[in-house]
């Protein structure tokens, strides 16, 4: 174990190797879960790992190796009461009926459950220095199997999608993003309630013949149906702005998280967009013109980073935020070229982009953190990858020769047209100035006569607003 320093509390790693997945993918995976862990706050100091054909239905891992964690974070090792609760008749007949029965269920009957969302922080004791504070595991728990590793360890347990869920949490800033992710919280909880046996105070609101998760669930129900509804709202409103900016030429970034988004969006923009070393740093997209200005003004969008095994729920709160890569005239993938898993990464971020409707757009690979390999390196990605264009966020010149290229691009798609402003709209002719290039402008009787090159919607948009004020419109 190596030296913790006493500020971080610490976490412990469980994976297991299933058939088809080999060794260098299962290190991979876990070393992405370790990051995702640190993001949390956590030191990792021991990873818990077994080859098994199946997840064990009740701890996950196999008897020999629950013991071996539960060494390392001072716990029984074994499942108090592993037995199926026989004594609470009324509960299990009420399950059975509900449908929730479980083949499997090793969970005694206990009133711990508050039945709340929060999901860091549950109900673990912290009642030893040398107890952990985590215990991370890289699959998909069901609420049976993550309950029973909590009573062999008495460490607090999460999966992959409870870590991520609760990054999200704490970095969502927007209302969008807020809502997003409650609603996404909500989703994730809501299976996992279980029943918890009356309490005078949760007896409020109870409908007659309800149960207690009957209410829980419904209230979560309510409360989802109102956080859409709320979307939807927010929604509306980015449609319009969006409206607002139809015809201005967008290139939207994306990629895995901690690729280098925000620090390419920075340095393309001049933007102080946040840049950290940390996974889904950034949840929300922003939107900012090319620094130094194009014309016509190009914008960058910037959204939030992928990740593999990003559950399903999560890509479709994050559906809106994703929406500007649907509507980008170009799309740049961004990806860490000195992660060696990269080209999963990769893979990982077309498929989502894929899933949202957003492959329309012609599409450019950037190996970015390029200054982190060698010219060896370098050369053979130039082999495998003759079109992606490799560089550095964090290099001057490389920035700018993607700009040029970015200008170059959208250049190709523009039209040249001569207009005749008249006075009365000569606010136009300085909206030209943003949306245009400008090649000639003179001064007439009737107005001024411009000749710019211009994306074809923003013509067609101008050409409108000229003959709905010409006499006799
Ligand atoms: N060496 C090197 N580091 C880079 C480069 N680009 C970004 N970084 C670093 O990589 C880390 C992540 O960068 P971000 O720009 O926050 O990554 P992101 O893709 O926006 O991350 P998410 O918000 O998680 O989606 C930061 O520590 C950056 O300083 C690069 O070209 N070279």
């Amino acid at each position: 174990m190596s030296e913790r320093p006493a500020h971080r509390p610490t976490a412990i790693l469980v994976g297991v190797q299933l058939p088809g997945v080999g060794d260098a993918e299962h290190a991979a995976d876990l070393a992405e879960l370790a990051r995702l862990v640190d993001t949390l706050g956590y030191e990792v100091t021991d990873t818990v790992t077994q080859r098994r054909d199946t997840l064990s239905k009740s701890v996950v891992l196999g008897e020999g190796k629950l013991k071996e964690l539960a060494e390392l974070t001072g716990g029984k090792g074994y499942v108090p009461s592993a037995v199926p609760v026989k004594k609470d008749k009324a509960r299990m007949r009420r399950a059975e009926e509900s449908g929730e029965a479980d083949d499997d269920e090793f969970e005694a009957a206990d009133d711990d459950d508050d039945g709340q969302v929060p999901i860091v922080g549950r109900d673990v004791p912290e009642d030893s220095k040398r107890r952990p504070g985590l215990i991370a595991v890289d699959h998909e728990l069901g609420p049976s199997q993550a309950r029973n590793l909590e009573k062999a360890t008495g460490v607090q347990v999460l999966d992959r999608t409870g870590v991520i869920l609760e990054i999200f949490h704490r970095h969502a800033r927007s209302r969008e993003a807020k809502l997003q992710v409650e609603l996404a919280r909500l989703a994730y909880v809501s299976p996992r309630l279980r029943e918890t046996g009356a309490r005078g105070e949760r007896q409020a609101g109870r409908g007659a013949g309800e149960t207690e998760l009957e209410l829980d669930r419904r209230r979560i129900r309510d409360r989802m149906a109102e956080i859409r509804r709320e979307l939807e709202a927010v929604h509306r409103e980015q449609d319009h702005r969006r409206e607002h900016r139809a015809g201005q030429p967008t290139v939207a970034l994306v990629g895995y998280t901690n690729a280098g988004k925000s620090s390419l969006m920075r340095a393309l923009t001049g933007s102080q967009v946040l840049v950290a070393d940390q996974l889904f740093a950034t949840l929300d997209t922003t939107i900012r013109a090319l620094h130094p200005e194009a014309h016509p003004r190009i914008l960058v969008s910037d959204t939030v980073g992928f990740i593999k095994k990003l559950p399903h729920d999560l890509v479709a709160s994050f559906r809106s935020t994703l929406d500007e890569a649907r509507h980008a005239g170009l799309l740049l993938f961004l990806v860490d070229a000195s992660d060696p898993t990269f080209r999963e990464q990769y893979a990982v971020t077309r498929e989502v982009i894929g899933e949202i409707g957003a492959m329309q757009a012609p599409t450019r690979l950037i190996l970015n953190k390029v200054d982190r390999l060698d010219e060896t390196q370098r050369e053979e990605l130039r082999r495998e990858f003759p079109e992606a264009i490799q560089m550095s966020a964090l290099d001057k010149d490389d920035v700018a020769r993607l700009r040029a290229t970015i200008v170059a691009f959208f250049g190709q798609a523009l039209v040249e047209a001569e207009l005749l402003v008249p006075w009365p709209q000569h606010a136009l002719v300085a909206q030209l100035h943003g949306e245009a290039q400008v090649l000639s402008e003179a001064h007439e009787e009737a107005g001024t006569r411009v000749r710019v090159r211009i994306e074809p919607d923003t013509l067609k948009r101008v050409q409108a607003a000229l003959a709905s004020s010409s006499p006799g419109a």
